[in-house]
């Protein structure tokens, strides 16, 4: 009988249970961070027991890194968490990329980064971006804290089996067009909702395009349309990616010839199907306060259909019928596990080569983890951005979420290359504007919001 991908790797995990109920399945990888690790770890000491696998769990530090000053936590709780995590994970014995270390890096940037994520892995971490990994032809998704305590004390996992959904991109990329406006653009068109209790596989010519890079960033986007998994088949792509990295299978191609029989039979297999042609795709930016609300660079500002609208407007400071490129900006931020691995501050840094920033433009430009900022000093991108005029930080989730000193001030606007423009995401009051890392360096030159697909723009 044909089968989904997503079918071949949960039929690969099932340990007990029955369709139609939760079924325990088993974890290949547990990853962990400093926020929500605490309560797990404290639930074992107090039952008395061990981690299971800690070698096939890893830590890293990310939420609460201050990237101007890594070691210099000013913050009580920040630093509470971040040395609860470094006891925790010396007494379970798990290895951990601490501040300072060369592995060290947001969690889904380090995980695909050491080789850890692989094809036809169940992988999991207490993160709702943890999606991204799926683009390796994984499941992964974010758990709560209650579960990360049965990971770590089972490897193992509750989970009831949700559908599948196909989404098959076509067409021809246009130019400056990336798969942060892919994404944006599907969850623009079909709302914040439609992936709820759906695990999305991507496929079709243009993802068969698409770098490892690119596919993590519209992966880790599935959180935002609802769907706790986007996955994308393993190809030659994920193969070539993961030669040679630290954590990838030592007989290499054992491992290639297993991964190779992870694939969809046949896309009528799966519950839901839709197409997404990118060909007149624009450059996407979110106006409003969830990442549906928003509009690609040919079209204005919204009218108020309802009381969620009126209240984004309310938030935002803009009004309905302004252009994308009128919104005033403030700050660009790049960085976040949706665009700051290396090809994404490549891609910026060539928006920005040999130019300066704007004057009412402060830049923060954030590398997901140190192996790629110091490939990006060493290549020359880490100078682009200082001459540009731009703060070149240290690894960390950074404004993302601001749960560290880098907040967004209240009522400024920010382009970000991150992945939420919720009401206070990026620091109280802070008004964000989602784009691809290249619409947010070319903005920070321009001072505004530039249509980079346009024939005019070079
Ligand atoms: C702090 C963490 C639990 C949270 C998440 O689950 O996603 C964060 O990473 C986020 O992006 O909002
Ligand atoms: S970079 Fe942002 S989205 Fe990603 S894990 Fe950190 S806070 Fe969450």
């Amino acid at each position: 009988m044909s089968k989904t991908l997503f079918d071949k790797i949960w039929n690969t995990h099932v340990i007990a249970g029955q369709i139609g109920e939760p079924q325990l399945l088993y974890v290949d990888l547990h990853l962990i961070h400093e926020v929500t690790s605490p309560q797990p770890f404290d639930g074992l000491r107090s039952t008395n027991r061990r981690v299971r696998r800690p070698d096939l769990t890893f830590a890293t530090m990310d939420h609460n890194v201050p990237t101007k000053d890594i070691f210099n936590i000013q913050d009580q709780m920040s630093r509470l968490q971040m040395d609860t995590l470094a006891k925790n994970t010396k007494e379970f014995d798990i290895p951990l990329a601490a501040i300072g270390d060369d592995k060290q890096g947001i969690v889904h940037v380090v995980g695909p980064e050491r080789g850890l994520t692989q094809p036809a892995k169940i992988i999991v971490c207490g993160d709702s971006h943890t999606a991204t990994h799926g683009a390796f032809g994984a499941i992964a998704f974010g758990i709560g804290t209650s579960e990360v305590e049965h990971v770590l004390a089972t490897q193992s996992i509750w989970q009831m089996k949700p559908k599948t959904m196909g989404i098959k991109i076509t067409g021809q990329l246009p130019k400056n067009i990336y798969a942060k406006d892919i994404i944006m653009g599907i969850i623009a068109k079909h709302g914040v909702s439609f992936g709820v209790g759906y695990a999305i596989e991507f496929y079709g010519e243009v993802v068969e395009k698409l770098s490892m890079e690119a596919r993590m960033t519209m992966c880790n986007m599935s959180i935002e349309a609802g769907s706790k998994t986007g996955m994308v088949r393993p190809d030659q792509t994920t193969f070539d990616y993961l030669k040679g990295r630290e954590q990838a299978p030592k007989r290499f191609d054992d491992a290639v010839a297993y991964w190779s029989q992870f694939y969809t039979d046949d896309e009528s297999e799966f519950d839901e199907r839709m197409t997404f042609d990118v060909s007149e795709l624009k450059p996407m930016v979110t106006w409003g306060t969830n990442p549906g609300m928003a509009l690609s660079m040919a079209q204005r500002l919204p009218g108020i259909q309802d009381e969620n609208d009126q209240k984004a407007y309310d938030y935002i400071g803009l009004h309905p019928s302004m252009k994308p490129e009128d919104i005033p900006l403030d700050y660009i931020f790049i960085g976040s596990c949706t665009n700051s691995r290396y090809e994404d501050l490549e891609i910026a840094a060539n928006m920005m080569a040999g130019k300066h920033l704007a004057p009412n433009i402060t830049a923060w430009i954030v590398p997901g983890s140190r192996a790629i900022r110091n490939q990006a000093i060493k290549n020359g991108l880490a100078k682009i951005f200082i001459d540009a005029g731009c703060e070149w930080r240290e690894p960390g989730c950074s404004a993302c979420l601001a749960m560290n000193p880098d907040k967004i001030p209240a009522g400024k606007h920010v382009a970000s290359t991150s992945n939420r423009n919720f009401i206070g995401r990026q620091g109280a009051g802070s008004r964000t504007h989602l784009a691809s890392p290249a619409m947010v360096a070319a903005a920070g030159i321009a001072g505004h919001f530039v249509d980079i697909s346009s024939e005019d723009f070079v």
